[in-house]
């Protein structure tokens, strides 16, 4: 059989998660590399089906591509309800929890997420894990107060890195904010984790994303296979 590269089987499950989207439909469109293959599979089926749809974007990235494409956008307060949001994810564990922000667009991911009535992760094989924790967890902090918060982190062993960009510079959100990943290699109780996060002041979300997802299209070299989580 011949290999197929991550970026091929990350086209496969975006293109593949676009068969969920049904005439109507209110879409979350979520945002990375993966998403991009979702998006402009989306695009062709609205074109070449007629396809009355109005996507919800989660960040400036994905905003871009989508208006590139004319699909018809709105933002999450001007609609009245989301069906269904297709996202990638960073880690996802054998009972479906997730890290996500690899892309630093978790607080809009977060938003879109919990305003769907259904949410699918599309990922290419390398994204599943026992346990989650190897990927670093990504927190979106305010910048006043972060080094302090820094600090905090770093006296729990959470191993804290503040998030650079391209140039070298604190990488900021769209919404202004700073990137905190924590190097946590195993997390053994994520909602306890979430919930202490959640509670330090300065911190504006975490990007674990626990009880959330629905269906899960994991992209495997023999075809994508389909997960359903809850
Ligand atoms: O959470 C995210 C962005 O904040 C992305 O969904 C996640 O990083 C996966 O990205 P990719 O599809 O490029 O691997």
């Amino acid at each position: 059989m011949k290999m197929m590269s991550q970026n091929e089987l990350k086209k496969l499950v975006g293109e593949k998660a676009v068969a969920w989207v049904k005439d109507g439909m209110t879409v979350g469109l979520g945002t990375g590399s993966t998403v991009k293959f979702m998006v402009d599979a989306l695009a062709k089926r609205i074109q070449e089906e007629h396809l009355n749809i109005i996507g919800v974007v989660t960040s400036a990235a994905t905003e871009k591509q989508a208006r590139s494409l004319n699909i018809p956008l709105k933002s999450v307060d001007d609609v009245e309800k989301i069906d269904l949001t297709i996202d990638g994810a960073d880690e996802i564990s054998d009972d479906f929890q997730g890290i996500k922000g690899g892309g630093a667009a978790l607080l809009f991911e977060k938003i879109v997420a919990t305003n769907s009535r259904k949410n699918i992760w599309i990922v290419d094989q390398s994204k599943m894990s026992k346990k989650l924790g190897s990927f670093p967890l990504p927190v979106e902090v305010i910048p006043y107060g972060s080094k302090k918060l820094f600090s905090k982190f770093s006296q729990k062993g959470y191993a804290p890195a503040f998030r650079l960009d391209d140039t070298g510079q604190l990488k900021r959100t769209d919404s202004n904010n700073l990137i905190i990943d924590l190097h946590l290699n195993e997390i053994n109780h994520p909602h306890e984790l979430a919930a202490y996060l959640s509670g330090q002041v300065g911190v504006v979300e975490h990007g674990l994303f626990l009880d959330l997802v629905n269906t899960v299209i994991v992209g495997y070299p023999d075809g994508p296979s389909v997960l359903k989580a809850r």
